[in-house]
């Protein structure tokens, strides 16, 4: 891995303010991890609380609305997320597109109204197991990826792109090394035509059961930038365990 690998937690509906304890745990001992960038993304009700425990990790977002502001009661627009302390916005996770129906044009518009805020953008990507199945998981994320990414000059240096397999996700199965190897260079060639040159340095997170055991071989994979990860997220215990196994494999 060229760059520090990015470790980014999704805590998705879990958390009261119970649980800034695990965040604080996790930023002390990130801030000894130099070789890793750690991020979590805790529930909108904990950003402002996490942002204050946390003196290195990053703070985000789980979603944004796509509009500045308006009439959309329950909703939370980008410049909302950041007044509140969030520096990302995750958009396109397949429990958005799957729970809220989010087409790729509503992710992309999202995506724009993150990076409009001068907010960094995680848009998501990944195959159902029948897509995997019938052959067609990289011409599905190929085609998600075309659709949902940010447009504009910024895009791209505030853009990563995380590869979900939702099959993969919250079951404990993954792919393999080889199949991780083969999407993220397929989502590589389609950022470098999609984005030119600027395409080579957008980092792609594998996401899906990803654990402190299976961490540094999942991380091994080509074009592998870090990982994005949900239940082993939620202690500081097991995050740590995959944190420190993206530092051990920067040694390696
Ligand atoms: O969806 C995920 C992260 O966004 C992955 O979740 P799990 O790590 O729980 O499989």
């Amino acid at each position: 891995m060229a760059q520090r690998p990015y470790i980014v937690g999704n805590w998705k509906m879990h958390g009261t303010r119970a649980m800034l304890s695990e965040a604080r745990a996790i930023d002390r001992a990130a801030e000894r991890m130099v070789k890793v960038e750690v991020a979590l993304a805790p529930p909108f009700t904990l950003i402002h609380a996490t942002r204050k425990e946390a003196e290195l990790i990053a703070v985000g977002a789980q979603d944004c609305h796509a509009a500045e502001g308006g009439a959309h009661t329950g909703d939370i627009s980008a410049a909302m997320l950041k007044d509140a302390g969030a520096g990302f916005v995750i958009v396109g996770h397949s429990e958005r597109r799957a729970d809220h129906c989010e087409t790729d044009e509503m992710v992309r518009s999202k995506a724009d109204a993150a990076i409009a805020a001068n907010m960094n953008v995680i848009v998501c990507v990944g195959e159902t197991e029948a897509q995997r199945d019938a052959g067609e998981a990289e011409a599905v994320v190929t085609a998600q990826l075309a659709a949902s990414l940010p447009s504009g000059e910024q895009a791209a240096e505030r853009l990563t792109v995380a590869y979900e397999p939702v099959w993969a996700i919250g079951t404990g199965r993954t792919p393999t090394v080889d199949d991780v190897s083969a999407m993220h260079r397929a989502i590589r060639a389609k950022l470098v035509e999609l984005l030119g040159e600027a395409g080579e340095a957008v980092r792609i997170l594998y996401g899906g059961s990803v654990k402190p055991d299976n961490a540094s071989e999942l991380l091994s994979a080509d074009e592998v930038g870090g990982a994005l990860v949900g239940g082993a997220s939620l202690t500081a215990e097991s995050f740590l365990g995959i944190i420190i196994a993206a530092a051990e494999a920067q040694d390696s």
